[in-house]
């Protein structure tokens, strides 16, 4: 995707910043906010959250001018256009994060809650306490939706965040980060809980992933070049959210309606996202009448077909169509755009071994009617989330009910898949006793 982005990285930031000794401020900040935020309690958080949704709503012309000017700098430069629609802040996307604020603020408060208390033969009683991770430095895309949602799922998770958003995003997000930093002195909370970082300048990511002092968590959501860098030098424990090579598999037995309904959704509703199918995988038993169907739907919204050798020769050609011939480098690419990878596979067992050996382990599904089939695909393929009957594209946290989503996680440990509240927390033993001593 980077191939579409803007190659100029300009600092928005004064020249003059010295980048260590803002960085290092920042992380001081924050932990001093963490401190503050893992204490505080529900009420305060909630009454930041939907200050902050009511600021976003009545934020007006400041807000829509800042964003104006990022997605005016990004037609300029050439992005690519599903990737300058993921820029606007439109009155529907303000709204939605508005409502995600007080949605959030609705939930209950992880932070204290004590589970799965038992007393042992000893006397004690043993047990675990849910608490805020504390700082988090996250480095996202050019969406400035996800600062809003970050940082409503870390004040409420009680956490304080450092945020690095996309270059093209950064007059949105700085002016997004001053409506965050409002809504939080309204409700009497520290405003460094949620800071973002003020420059464009990729050695801030450097700082920021090798300061385990001030950092406890890196959370990324990027493509190759960020994956690379975080893998390099990252100082401290990262919860990857990386790209999503997702398959869409259509077994021997399914329901042909309902399959194409889904494909089409899963790989055309929106193509940018990381959970959009880019594979479609079928069974040789549906091939022959599948394959033609589905070629016709996805060739009249536009979408290349790269197909196997079996594929191309049960596609024929298709008016209008852009049909070729795919390579391996496409069973492993993640093409974010009108193009799909299309395999004829002889067995389900083919379809898992492929899905395991060319897929991210983001979201993979399979349209099937066959219980059985579809229970073996849930276990035995290694994705944050598997799926039967219905598209990949629903692999989100507003759609999975956590309210919003700091991402989707292709890590296996700590948080799998959309990660919200919980997975911005972990859990600490807590012993009560009265005066039990050990034999
Ligand atoms: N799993 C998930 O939750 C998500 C995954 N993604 C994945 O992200 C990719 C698409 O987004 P795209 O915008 O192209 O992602 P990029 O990786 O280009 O950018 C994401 C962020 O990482 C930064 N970045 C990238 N490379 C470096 C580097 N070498 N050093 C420092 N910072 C870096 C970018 O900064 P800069 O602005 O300077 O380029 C930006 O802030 C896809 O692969 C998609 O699947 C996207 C969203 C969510
Ligand atoms: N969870 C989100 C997808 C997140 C994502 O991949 O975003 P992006 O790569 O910026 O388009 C959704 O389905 O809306």
């Amino acid at each position: 995707m980077s191939k579409n982005k803007a190659p100029a990285k300009s600092a928005a930031a004064k020249p003059e910043l010295d980048l260590s000794v803002y960085m290092k401020e920042l992380g001081l900040a924050a932990r001093r906010a963490a401190g503050l935020m893992a204490a505080a309690p529900s009420d305060p958080k909630n009454r930041a959250l939907l200050a902050l949704a009511r600021r976003l709503r009545s934020a007006g012309s400041g807000l829509a001018k800042a964003n104006a000017k990022d997605v005016a700098a990004a037609k300029k430069a050439g992005l690519a256009a599903p990737m300058v629609d993921r820029l606007k802040l439109t009155p529907e996307i303000i709204e939605t994060v508005a409502l995600g604020c007080e949605q959030i603020a609705a939930m209950p408060d992880p932070v204290g809650e004590i589970s799965g208390l038992k007393r042992r033969p000893s006397g004690i009683s043993v047990g675990q306490m849910r608490v805020p991770l504390g700082v988090f430095g996250m480095i996202y895309e050019s969406r400035p939706n996800v600062t809003i949602e970050a940082a409503s799922l870390a004040i409420k998770s009680g956490n304080a965040c450092i945020l690095r958003g996309g270059s093209e995003a950064i007059h949105s997000n700085l002016a997004l980060a001053e409506i965050v930093s409002a809504a939080l002195a309204e409700a009497g909370l520290p405003t460094t809980a949620v800071q973002l970082i003020k420059t464009t300048d990729r050695a801030a990511v450097g700082l920021l992933i090798t300061a385990p002092e001030a950092v406890d968590v890196i959370i990324p959501r990027g493509g190759k070049s960020l994956i690379e860098r975080i893998s390099a030098e990252a100082k401290v424990p990262v919860i990857k959210h990386l790209d999503g090579n997702c398959h869409s598999y259509v077994d021997a037995e399914v329901d042909f309606d309902l399959a194409l309904k889904v494909i089409v959704n899963a790989k055309t509703q929106k193509v940018s996202p990381c959970n959009a199918t880019e594979s479609l995988l079928v069974h040789v038993e549906s091939a022959a009448d599948f394959l033609p169907i589905i070629g016709h739907l996805l060739a009249d919204k536009g979408v290349e077909l790269r197909g196997c050798p079996r594929t191309l020769a049960l596609l024929g050609p298709i008016k209008g169509a852009k049909i070729r011939a795919a390579s391996e480098a496409d069973w492993s690419e993640e093409y974010l755009a009108l193009i799909l990878s299309i395999k004829v596979v002889d067995s389900l067992d083919e379809a898992i071994e492929h899905i395991n050996r060319y897929g991210s382990h983001h979201t993979d599904a399979i349209l099937s009617s066959n219980h059985a089939n579809a229970m073996r695909f849930l276990r035995e393929v290694d994705s944050a989330s598997v799926m039967v009957n219905t598209s990949t594209r629903f692999a989100d946290g507003f759609e999975y009910g956590l309210g919003a989503e700091i991402g989707i996680s292709t890590d296996k440990l700590h948080a799998r898949g959309p990660v919200g509240l919980e997975g911005l927390t972990s859990l600490k033993w807590v012993v009560l006793g009265q005066g039990e001593v050990r034999r």
